[in-house]
């Protein structure tokens, strides 16, 4: 269930959540959907489609950067590690904090802005290649990182092309929880109504 399911709703629900906070988002979301669907709001969404929403997958990734499904990572160290002078022995446990590492200012400035623009591709030029992981990167990264990002599209488009969404709480008001998968322990409060 972790790897499927809680990821991808988690996902889905936080960037839903952030769309309503940002009016102005939602605007250029809503815009973008026009161009593609025109004003047919209930024909399925096909690969095509995903491919042209663009702006869409902007938002996606800087939502999964702030509110990121899965904010750490454990590993158990397998042989001594040298890093920055410090040896860290064989054995140790360490946890990679994806949440915290998505908000270094060196490769997002202003990080705790949502800001879907960062993920043209002409402002991601010098970043550093593992700044944003919300899939884990190396050999064991997430293997359905593709299918994931797709279903997510595919729900965000749907229900944008009839919906205008409301966010109702700040980011403090959500309670959020670190367990093996982000979560709000106040529910997420939005108000949801026709275009
Ligand atoms: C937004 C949605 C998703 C996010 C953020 C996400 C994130 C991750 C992360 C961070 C890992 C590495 C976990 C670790 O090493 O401790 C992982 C592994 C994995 N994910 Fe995902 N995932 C998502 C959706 C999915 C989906 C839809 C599937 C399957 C259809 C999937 C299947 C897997 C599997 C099987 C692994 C283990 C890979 C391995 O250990 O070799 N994930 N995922």
């Amino acid at each position: 269930m972790f790897a499927g399911h809680d990821t991808v709703s988690s996902a889905t629900t936080f960037a839903l959540y952030l769309i309503g906070r940002h009016p102005e988002v939602q605007h250029k979301l809503h815009e973008e959907l026009n161009q593609v669907f025109g004003s047919d709001r209930d024909r399925p969404v096909t690969p095509d489609d995903i491919q042209r929403l663009e702006y869409l997958s902007c938002v996606v990734k800087e939502s999964l950067r702030l509110l990121p499904s899965a904010p750490l990572l454990g590993r158990e160290i397998e042989e001594d590690v040298n890093m920055c002078g410090t040896t860290i022995p064989k054995g140790t446990t360490v946890f990679i904090g994806i949440f915290w590492l998505h908000r270094d200012p060196k490769q997002f400035p202003d990080p705790e802005k949502f800001d879907p623009d960062r993920f043209l591709s002409h402002n991601m030029k010098g970043r550093h290649n593992f700044a944003f992981i919300p899939f884990s990167a190396g050999h064991r990264n997430c293997i359905g990182q593709k299918f994931a990002l797709m279903e997510e599209k595919v729900i965000l488009a749907t229900i944008l092309r009839k919906l205008n969404v409301t966010s109702l709480q700040s980011i403090s008001e959500l309670g959020l929880t670190y367990e093996l998968v982000l979560r709000s322990t106040e529910g997420i409060k939005v108000k949801l109504s026709i275009r």
